[in-house]
């Protein structure tokens, strides 16, 4: 199954609270349409997350590159542990920005559960390979996929252009001028980190003390873009409060607003809470893994904006602190707002107490 003929309208049994968050038409941010771009401001400000409608004509090629990268990570995460690893770059300064990284304790992230280790394998590509493929890097491209370059490279350059085109019409609707547009933060010759993921989810053969999901956090960056194969996301309702889900829907992308552009926005827009956890009863029964591909938007290394406490960062400062607070225990993460924009608040998931998302309605 992939990402793009799941059906969120006909969850498991209906029995499930659903995120509301909005439906916006890609065409119509393409043309610019007033009403999509107000639609589209409201979504990142109430919700910071939305389905982007991509079932037109012109963005059938790119929805058959994501299904086709699907296919590719599939065959990626089944090959042994010991392979993947060779695609691990361990000497690269910054967390995390490029190659594979193993679940577990051997991932280094703490999971979403109390005690455990992270869920999820992933493999990241950096989007430099694609707009600064002459820079002298240390990054390359990962040795298990250079059979689906192609496709991986071209997911980086239409997911990037799609989420300009949300920061542009967010710009517009903004008024911002020149050096205040978000896209002035995010130009593609810059260095940045922004990246695609491949991402795996396993429920079975986990290494020990590490539970199926991803864990909880804000993600760092300006704009996500993500595709995934199975229910499991689920995002804190600004408006209740409470744990609701974000299943795939055919032929969209899920947008979330990241840390970032929370605060170039002047903390306007929104940077949703969010986790992945074992809703095992909704996944497809031909796969007992859950995949997810993913293009994350950063803003340039050497872009400033200023933190909630009026703190200024770099976006590459802000990205290590996010990484490495990923990596405390639950205990530590919970005295700083750093990994989920709230002190005291892991999220952390408890299969043993009913969780409100998991209540029947
Ligand atoms: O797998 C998913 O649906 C979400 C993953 C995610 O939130 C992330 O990698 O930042
Ligand atoms: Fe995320």
């Amino acid at each position: 199954m992939s990402s793009t003929n799941v059906d969120a309208s006909k969850p498991p049994g209906n029995k499930y609270k659903v995120a509301d968050i909005a439906l916006i038409k890609y065409d119509r941010l393409l043309q610019k349409d007033p009403e999509e771009v107000a639609r589209l401001f409201s979504a990142c400000a109430d919700w910071g997350f939305f389905y982007l409608d991509l079932r037109g004509e012109g963005t059938k090629g790119y929805i058959q590159k994501v299904d086709d990268l699907f296919a590719a990570s599939r065959a990626y995460f089944a090959q042994p542990l010991e392979e993947k690893l060779k695609d691990t770059s361990q000497d690269i300064d910054i967390y995390n920005i490029c190659g594979f990284k193993p679940m577990g304790p051997q991932g280094l992230d703490s999971g979403n559960m109390h005690q455990k280790s992270n869920g999820s394998e992933n493999l990241r590509v950096p989007a430099s390979l694609v707009y600064q493929p002459d820079a002298p890097s240390k990054l390359a491209f990962p040795v298990g996929m250079t059979s689906h370059e192609t496709e991986f490279k071209g997911f980086i350059k239409e997911s990037g252009a799609m989420a300009r085109l949300i920061l542009e019409n967010l710009s517009d609707y903004l008024h911002l001028e020149g050096a205040q547009r978000f896209e002035a933060f995010h130009d593609a010759s810059e260095p940045s980190t922004s990246s695609a993921v491949v991402q795996h989810y396993p429920t079975t053969n986990l290494p020990p003390n590490t539970s199926i999901g991803h864990f909880t956090h804000t993600d760092t960056g300006s704009i996500t873009v993500l595709f995934n194969t199975e229910w499991g996301l689920q995002v804190h309702s600004p408006v209740t409060s409470e744990w609701e889900y974000v299943p795939p829907r055919d032929g969209c992308a899920i947008i979330n607003v990241g840390d970032t552009l929370k605060f170039l926005s002047g903390l306007r827009l929104r940077s949703s809470l969010h986790r992945v956890v074992p809703f095992v009863d909704g996944w497809s029964s031909e796969s007992p893994s859950r995949y997810a591909c993913i293009f994350f938007l950063r803003a340039a290394d050497t872009a400033k904006f200023t933190d909630a406490d009026g703190v200024e960062w770099t976006a590459a400062q802000w990205l290590r602190r996010k990484f490495g607070s990923y990596r405390q225990p639950h205990e530590e993460q919970k005295k700083t707002t750093i990994s989920t924009g709230k002190k005291g608040f892991a999220g952390l998931w408890d299969p043993e107490s009913k969780h409100p998302a998991d209540i029947v309605v």
